[in-house]
């Protein structure tokens, strides 16, 4: 009974432009609780711009985002983020643990202050990942799917209410893309995930809604 459903995001009327090219037009999606969304379209669609805006990291031109708990807006949803890989400035002199540390809330600066539960959180999410030897190395040293993974760890230590994930699977190898698709069937019993693939694989299996975006938005399934 689709009435009854929980309600988490709405994106209503958004449109985006940079400079006078239009991005987005006209975009209205509910997402439900219990969703497993597939974001799909081509190059240059519009798909990592709807998420920038549906994070707050970019602002609509038109249009604005709400979200709700049981039924009542909320101004700020645990969410945790994936972006594309090539976001991430390597460079920087961070380690593989202190990137999935920062991904608790309220991360703070000194590492021996995290209470004993979230250092727990942590321990477990690198021994999920396959990363625990790789703890302390610096994420300059880090292949792309180790980085990517370090990544998925950051995104999901906080234990979210929604995951939004950015062509995950780009760098990962079939072994680890195989079990990441497990593991996002066991997170998606508890959160709301929004994920952008290309390619329309093993991940349409899982996942109960699918749309595309080429400026607009099409429900697929
Ligand atoms: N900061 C920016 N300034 C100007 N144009 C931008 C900016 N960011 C993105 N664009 C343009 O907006 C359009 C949509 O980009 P977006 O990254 O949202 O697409 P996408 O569907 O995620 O693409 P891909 O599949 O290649 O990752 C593209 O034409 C892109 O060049």
């Amino acid at each position: 009974m689709p009435l009854l459903r929980n309600k988490i995001i709405e994106v209503a009327d958004v449109s985006l432009r940079y400079e006078r090219l239009p991005v987005l037009t006209d975009i209205d999606l509910t997402v439900f609780k219990d969703d497993f969304l597939v974001i799909t379209g081509p190059n240059g669609g519009g798909k990592t711009s709807l998420l920038r805006i549906i994070l707050g990291l970019q602002l609509p031109s038109r249009g604005a985002v709400h979200f709700y708990r049981e039924g009542q807006l909320a101004h700020n949803l645990n969410i945790g983020y994936l972006p594309q890989k090539n976001v991430i400035d390597s460079r920087f002199p961070i380690t593989v643990s202190e990137v999935v540390f920062s991904g608790l809330s309220g991360s703070k600066k000194i590492f021996s202050r995290f209470t004993e539960k979230e250092q727990e959180q942590v321990e477990k999410m690198l021994l999920l990942m396959g990363l625990a030897e790789l703890r302390d190395r610096p994420i300059g040293q880090l292949s792309g799917g180790q980085l990517q993974r370090t990544l998925l760890g950051r995104a999901l230590v906080s234990d979210p209410e929604i995951l939004i994930l950015d062509e995950p699977s780009s760098y990962v190898d079939k072994a680890f893309e195989t079990r990441m698709y497990d593991l996002l069937g066991e997170v998606a019993k508890k959160a709301t995930i929004l994920l952008v693939s290309h390619e329309l694989s093993r991940v349409t299996e899982i996942a109960n809604r699918v749309v595309r975006i080429n400026k607009t938005l099409e429900e697929i399934r």
